[in-house]
């Protein structure tokens, strides 16, 4: 097999060269040339696995190829070569589709990894097993169709995303998807939900420590961006990250090196940052609770996910699915009456994919001989505390017969769920004072995921 061949740009001689050792030792076959021009009469006549190209050239800019790369030559990563601490002209080649960046003086460590990953991204085209991202991330909508083409196209850049949208919409699966398909999927995906560390553990849960840095520090211990090495960390919640930690992750970003915790050596670290929040971070950033600085850098590309109530028409794949799943394979699956989906189809649902996960799971336990009728989805109870569309979730429950004459029945259904949702109100309130509301220590208490206690504040309206 022929060897891969690199294009390298840069005006500085030294450089060239020690890049073309670098490349050259990694088994690549390497041209190495001084401008815009030269550089763009090799592109016209040769296929390259990997560009790498310094910012400032003496007839033109990286920035320049970076943008005819992308736009005729799509295949082929091109990375550009910064000038340290210069993070704005690293966004901007990423943003223009360059794949990865590296500054000056180069880190050889860094720049080997760089260079893995890009030919990893070629051993991609020519038939890795190609992740069927249709039967992760369910929905034929035009939205749906189109985050997907867009998670495709995030997988072979090295960008940071960040990923807006509702709670429940599926965002972490948008970002194991981005992993999966990507040049890192061989190496881990780790999230991170960033408002269930305490502020004062966070620099060692991402960092790491040495042993003895601090009192409790009994034995090294690796951080979270270690863990993530050669793959990608997910910070949910973003949002929650105290200004402190925000301070500390921009100097990774930056740095692309984390130090421990009593650690003397900064360690370089090679990993994918993804991030999300169901908050608005632009409003964060504009009250100062945010670092803009922060999200400049994280936000290099921006995923949004669409809320269900906007591509109502994948609810029906979607509930039927969720019904499967619960099922468990077995023969007895519960089905829909035609009003139970009709109240599904015209529902709102506030908290989106993994409410419409809750509604199902609920019905099954409600209801007779494994058909599920439109009362047994309790929404109207439910829509009227949460959904921002009342109207909307009146008419969904006007759907189902049974619930017309509720009203007037004290011991009716609707009821019964009002009653379970004071008691659990109650308990969730004990607990949250009892607990100094720490949502952490709340959600142990009442042994539940801290995910399953935020989504429970926000259905009952607890602030
Ligand atoms: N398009 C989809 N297809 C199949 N399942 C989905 C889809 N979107 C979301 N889900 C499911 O809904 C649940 C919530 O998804 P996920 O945790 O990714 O949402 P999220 O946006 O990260 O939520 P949060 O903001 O609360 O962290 C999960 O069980 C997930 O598998």
């Amino acid at each position: 097999m022929s060897k891969p061949s690199a294009l390298v740009i840069d005006d500085e001689r030294d450089i060239r060269e020690l890049l073309d050792i670098t490349l050259s030792r990694m088994g690549l076959q390497v041209d190495a040339v001084g401008n815009v021009a030269d550089a763009k009469q090799k592109l016209a006549t040769q296929r390259y696995a990997l560009c790498l190209t310094d910012m400032r050239l003496p007839d033109g800019s990286g920035q320049e190829l970076v943008e005819l790369i992308a736009r005729a030559h799509p295949d082929t990563p091109v990375a550009m070569i910064t000038a340290h601490g210069n993070m704005d002209a690293a966004v901007t080649a990423l943003k223009a589709g360059a794949f990865d960046f590296v500054s000056k003086p180069v880190d050889l460590g860094i720049l080997r990894r760089l260079v893995q990953t890009a030919l990893k991204l070629g051993e991609s085209r020519r038939g890795m097993p190609v992740i069927d991202a249709a039967s992760k991330l369910l929905g034929n909508s035009a939205a749906m169709q189109l985050a997907r083409a867009t998670i495709g196209k995030l997988a072979r850049s090295q960008a940071p995303v960040y990923i807006s949208g509702e709670s429940g919409v599926g965002k972490e699966l948008a970002a194991r998807l981005i992993h999966e398909q990507g040049p890192r999927a061989s190496a881990a995906f780790v999230p991170v939900n960033c408002g269930a560390i305490p502020s004062e553990l966070m620099e060692s849960e991402f960092f790491g420590h040495r042993k003895g840095s601090f009192t409790g520090a009994h034995a090294d211990k690796d951080g979270l961006f270690k863990v993530a090495q050669g793959g990608t960390l997910f910070l949910d919640e973003v949002a929650e990250l105290p200004l402190h930690m925000q301070v500390k992750l921009l100097r990774v970003i930056q740095e692309k090196a984390v130090r421990p915790i009593g650690g003397r050596d900064e360690v370089p670290v090679d990993v994918r940052i993804l991030s999300a929040t169901h908050k608005n971070l632009e409003a964060l950033v504009a009250n100062n609770t945010f670092r803009q600085d922060l999200y400049y850098r994280i936000n290099v590309i921006e995923l949004h996910m669409p809320a269900l109530r906007e591509r109502r028409e994948d609810v029906p794949l979607l509930a039927a699915r969720v019904l499967e799943r619960l099922a468990g394979g077995s023969d007895a699956q519960p089905k829909l009456t035609p009003a139970a989906l009709a109240a599904l189809n015209a529902y709102d649902f506030p908290g989106n994919v993994r409410e419409l996960e809750n509604i199902l799971e609920r019905a099954i336990a409600l209801c007779e001989n494994g058909v599920i009728e439109a009362g047994d989805l309790r929404l109207a109870a439910q829509a009227s505390r949460t959904a921002p569309n009342a109207n909307m979730s009146t008419s969904a429950a006007s759907v189902d017969p049974e619930d017309e004459d509720d009203d007037d029945n004290s011991n009716g259904p609707v009821h019964l769920d009002e009653y379970i949702s004071q008691i659990e109100r109650e308990t969730i309130e004990k607990a949250l004072l009892e607990s100094r509301y720490n949502k952490t220590a709340t959600a142990k208490k009442l042994g539940i995921t801290f995910r399953a206690l935020r989504y429970k504040l926000k259905k009952l309206g607890i602030d």
